[in-house]
C-alpha cells in the first residue's frame, strides 16, 4: 500500500516537474511577443470567430487577406473590396492567425518576404502537411502512386533531388529546347482562334496541354478529345480541390485519418481511394510508355527520356520502376500541377485586360506592327533582345494587376525565429502575401487597379522618334510572381517565355474586344475574380477576332511550315 502510495507519488511529482520544465521553457522561448493579430479566443484562437463568418478554406483565400495591406482596416473582406466582413485596425507587415491550434504568419511586404523566405531560406522552405492529399489520395499502397508530391514535399532530401531534376530541365539556358513544342502548339491555337473564336478558353487549355504533354513525355496530344490531355484535366481538378487549406475537416483534424472507410460520414476517405485512382492512372502510363520506348529504341527526345538516360540505377525492366526512376516520374508529374493551371489563367486574365483596357491594346500592336511587321509572326527573339518593351510590359503588368498565385504556396518553417522583435513559432505556415505586394502604393502608385503597362516603361527618343524602354529600376515583378527562396518556381523560363510568346502572338493577329449584346452594343466587361489557390477570372464572354484577311494568311502559312495535324 505504501509502496504504492509512494510509487504514484513519485509518477506525480515527476510530471509536475516535467510540466514546470516545458512550462517554463516555453515562458522562455516566449518573451518576445507573436506578431499581430485579430484578437484570439482561449484554446479556439481565431478559428472559432472565422468559422462563423466564412469557412476555414474561404479565410485561406487571398480575398480574406487582400485588406491586409497599408492601411489596414479589415482582415476579412468578402468581396475583396469593401465590404470587410470583420474588422480590427493593425497596421503591421507581419500577420500572426491561429487556426485550430496551428499558427499562421502572414507576410505583408516584399522587404518582410524576401527577409523571411528569400535570405532564411534554409529553415522556410518547407510545406504545411496537407492530410487529405499527402496522407489519403497521393498515399498508395501499391507501387503506382504519387507519394512524394514535389510541391508538397517537406524541405529535405528527396525535394532536393525532385528540384534538381527539375531545375536540370528548367534552367533558363534550355528553354530553346522547349520552345518547338510551343511554337508548334502556338500555331495550331491562333488557327483554332480563327476558326472558332468562342471556345477561346478550350483552345488555351489544349494548347498548355499539349506543351506539357509534349515537353514532359513527347507525347502529341490529339487535335480534340485527347485522353492524356482528359485525364490530366481530372488530375488538376482533384489537386486543386484537395489542396486548399481546410477543405476538409481531416486537414484540421488529421486524426480523421484513421477512421474507418466504411464509417458514416467517412465519405472523405472513398473520395481519397477515388482520387488516388485518377492521379495514379495520370503521371504513371504516360511514363511507362516513355521507359518502354527506349527500351525499344522508340522513345521520342522528352524531360522523361533525358532523365531516364541519366538514371545511375535503372531498373533493368522496362515495366518496373527503380527508386530513383520512381522520383523521375513523379517529378514529371509534377509539371502538369505546377504549369497548366498557371498558364491558363495567365492567359485569361491577359484577355480580360485587353477587353477592358483598349487603348493598351492598340498601343501594345502599334509596338507590334512597327517592330514586327505584317509578313511575319513575332518570335522568341523580338522578346528576348527588349524590342518588344511594351509587350513586354503588359506582361507584367498581368503579372501584377492580378497575380496568379496570389498567395504563393504556403512555406512552413522548420525552427522557432525571432524577427523584428518578434517570435515566430516552429511549424507556423508562412503566407507571402503577393497581391498586398504587388498593390504596394509606394511603388506602384495610387492607380493599383487600373491595368496600366507604363508604370514599368520609361520614356526615350533617339533622333528619329520617341519609344519605350523597361524601367530597370522597378522590381523585376517575375521575383515576386513566382514565389521565393528555394521553392521559387521551377518552371519560372520557361512559365514566362511562354507566357510572353502567346502574349505577343495574340495581340499581333488578333482584336480582343467585348462581345454585342442583342441591340448591338457592347456588354460592359466586369473584372470578377474567383480565388482559391489561384485567382482567375469568372467566366465571361469575349470577342477575338483576326486583324485582317493578311494576319490570318500568316497564321495559316506557320501552320503549314510546322506540319502539325489539325
Ligand atoms: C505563369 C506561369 C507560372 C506561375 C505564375 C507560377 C508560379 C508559381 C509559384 C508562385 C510557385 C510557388 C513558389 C513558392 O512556394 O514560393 C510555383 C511553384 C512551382 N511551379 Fe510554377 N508557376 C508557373 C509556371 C510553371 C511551369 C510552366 C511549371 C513547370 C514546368 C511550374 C512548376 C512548378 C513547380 C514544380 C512548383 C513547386 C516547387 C516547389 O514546391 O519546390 N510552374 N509556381
Amino acid at each position: 500500500m505504501n509502496e504504492a502510495w509512494s510509487f504514484s507519488n513519485l509518477i506525480l511529482i515527476s510530471t509536475f516537474t516535467c510540466l514546470l520544465f516545458w512550462y517554463r521553457n516555453r515562458g522562455w522561448k516566449r518573451t518576445l511577443p507573436l506578431p499581430p493579430g485579430p484578437k484570439k479566443l482561449p484554446l479556439l484562437g481565431n478559428s472559432l470567430v472565422h468559422a462563423i463568418l466564412l469557412s476555414i478554406n474561404e479565410l485561406f483565400s487571398p480575398f480574406a487577406f487582400r485588406t491586409c495591406h497599408r492601411p489596414f482596416n479589415g482582415l476579412l473582406s468578402l468581396d475583396g473590396q469593401s465590404n470587410t466582413a470583420y474588422a480590427f485596425p493593425i497596421d503591421s507587415d507581419i500577420l500572426h492567425l491561429r487556426v485550430a491550434g496551428g499558427d499562421y504568419i502572414i507576410l505583408n511586404s516584399y522587404e518582410v518576404i524576401t527577409d523571411l523566405l528569400d535570405k532564411r531560406s534554409g529553415i522556410y522552405s518547407s510545406r504545411p502537411h496537407v492530410t487529405m492529399l499527402q496522407d489519403l489520395a497521393l498515399t498508395s499502397s501499391n507501387s503506382i502512386g504519387w507519394n512524394r508530391d514535389l510541391l508538397l514535399l517537406p524541405y529535405g532530401e528527396d525535394l532536393k533531388a525532385h528540384r534538381k531534376l527539375f531545375q536540370q530541365e528548367f534552367h533558363p539556358n534550355d528553354a530553346v529546347l522547349h520552345r518547338p513544342h510551343e511554337k508548334r502548339a502556338l500555331v495550331v491555337f491562333l488557327n483554332n482562334l480563327i476558326e472558332t473564336p468562342d471556345e477561346w478558353l478550350a483552345h488555351i487549355k489544349h494548347m498548355t496541354g499539349t506543351i506539357i504533354l509534349a515537353v514532359a513525355y513527347g507525347i502529341h496530344a490529339q487535335p480534340k478529345d485527347d485522353p492524356n490531355l482528359a485525364a490530366a484535366e481530372k488530375m488538376i481538378a482533384v489537386l486543386n480541390t484537395a489542396g486548399i487549406p481546410g477543405a476538409f475537416l481531416v486537414d484540421v483534424f488529421p486524426i480523421l485519418k484513421y477512421v474507418p472507410y466504411w464509417f458514416p460520414g467517412a465519405s472523405f476517405k472513398r473520395k481519397a481511394r477515388e482520387w488516388n485512382g485518377i492521379l495514379s492512372a495520370t503521371i504513371t502510363p504516360p511514363f511507362m510508355n516513355v521507359k518502354q520506348a527506349m527500351a525499344n529504341g522508340t522513345a521520342e527526345d522528352c524531360f522523361s527520356l533525358r532523365c531516364l538516360k541519366n538514371a545511375k540505377n535503372p531498373d533493368p525492366r522496362p515495366d518496373h520502376l527503380s527508386s530513383e526512376e520512381e522520383i523521375i516520374k513523379e517529378t514529371v508529374g509534377t509539371m502538369y500541377e505546377g504549369g497548366a493551371d498557371t498558364g491558363i489563367t495567365a492567359l485569361r486574365t491577359f484577355i480580360l485586360a485587353m477587353m477592358c483596357f483598349p487603348h493598351v491594346q492598340r498601343e501594345a500592336q502599334e509596338e507590334l506592327d512597327r517592330v514586327v511587321g505584317r509578313d511575319r509572326l513575332p518570335d522568341y527573339d523580338d522578346l528576348d533582345k527588349d524590342s518588344l518593351p511594351y509587350v513586354c510590359a503588359v506582361v507584367y503588368e498581368c503579372l501584377r494587376w492580378q497575380p496568379i498565385v496570389p498567395l504563393a504556396f504556403p512555406h512552413q518553417l522548420d525552427v522557432d525565429d525571432t524577427y523584428k522583435g518578434y517570435h515566430i513559432p516552429k511549424g507556423s505556415t508562412v503566407i507571402p502575401n503577393v497581391w498586398a505586394t504587388f498593390h504596394d502604393e509606394k511603388i506602384y502608385g495610387s492607380n493599383l487597379h487600373t491595368f496600366e503597362p507604363k508604370r514599368w516603361l520609361l520614356k526615350t527618343s533617339d533622333a528619329h522618334r520617341e519609344g519605350w524602354k523597361i524601367n530597370r529600376d522597378m522590381r523585376d515583378p517575375t521575383t515576386i510572381a513566382f514565389g521565393f527562396g528555394r521553392r521559387v518556381c521551377p518552371g519560372k523560363h520557361m512559365g514566362l517565355s511562354s507566357f510572353r510568346i502567346n502574349v505577343a502572338s495574340l495581340l499581333h493577329s488578333f482584336n480582343i474586344t467585348s462581345p454585342l449584346d442583342k441591340l448591338g452594343q457592347p456588354i460592359v466587361p466586369k473584372v470578377e475574380y474567383i480565388s482559391g489557390v489561384l485567382n482567375y477570372p469568372a467566366p465571361f464572354q469575349c470577342s477575338i477576332k483576326p486583324r485582317s484577311e493578311a494576319h490570318i494568311a500568316l497564321v495559316q502559312q506557320a501552320l503549314l511550315i510546322s506540319g502539325v495535324e489539325h
